[in-house]
């Protein structure tokens, strides 16, 4: 793909260890019920499910709908590329420390009907201080189909405060806001 240097890890960055209570080998679930990119009480969110294998990469998935077309009878970019965003997300929820998204990069190799499924994967290639170094592939219907997107990241660990002096509470502080563990 179409890469910044941003994305790629340092030389020598060593492949990172999975933490030990990552989830692996079960339903990875929602961090918030009402995520856009994976809350099941979302009214048209993207309702990404996933599992990870090894606790440092994701497998997930997302079927393209109406509600998510750009073109007609097509996915929008910008609705891809939050299901990338979502599922890297995920493998930084392996971690076990909060992160955001600092830089995201896609490129997009062909179009996404509606009623496709994404199958996506997403892995952790490094992580150095504060920054985790991610990347995506996005497959059509298959785990061998032909890949239609392709994603490349740094995710940055933030303190849980993040996301209460911004976004207003975390980890069940607010009412309606309660982030799984
Ligand atoms: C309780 C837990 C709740 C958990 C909820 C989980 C929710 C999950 C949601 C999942 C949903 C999906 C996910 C979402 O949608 S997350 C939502 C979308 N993302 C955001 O809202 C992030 C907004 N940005 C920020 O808050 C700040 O800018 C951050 C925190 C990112 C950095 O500001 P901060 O002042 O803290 O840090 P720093 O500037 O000293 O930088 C530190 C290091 O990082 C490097 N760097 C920084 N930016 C970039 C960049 N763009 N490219 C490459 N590198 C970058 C920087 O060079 C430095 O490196 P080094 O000098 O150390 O080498």
């Amino acid at each position: 793909m179409n890469r910044s240097t941003l994305t790629v890890p340092p030389a020598g960055t060593p492949q990172p260890e999975p933490h030990p209570e990552a989830s692996v080998g079960v339903p990875l679930g929602p961090h918030y019920a009402r995520c856009f990119g994976c809350g099941p009480d979302h009214p048209t969110g993207l309702h990404l499910e996933a599992v990870s294998h090894d606790g440092l990469s994701v497998h997930a998935e997302f079927t393209v709908g109406d509600l998510h077309q750009g073109a007609p009878g097509l996915a929008h970019g910008g609705v891809l590329a939050t299901a990338i965003d979502e599922a890297l997300g995920m493998v930084v929820w392996l971690l076990r420390k909060p992160y955001v998204t600092g830089r995201l990069e896609t490129d997009y190799l062909r179009p996404v009907p509606v009623g496709t499924t994404l199958l996506i994967t997403t892995r952790c290639t490094g992580v150095v201080g504060r920054k985790a170094y991610l990347e995506a592939e996005a497959r059509l219907d298959a785990p061998d189909g032909p890949v239609a997107v392709r994603g490349a990241a740094v995710f940055v660990e933030v303190p849980a405060a993040h996301f209460e002096r911004h976004g207003g509470g975390a980890g069940g502080m607010v009412p309606g806001r309660e982030v799984n563990p």
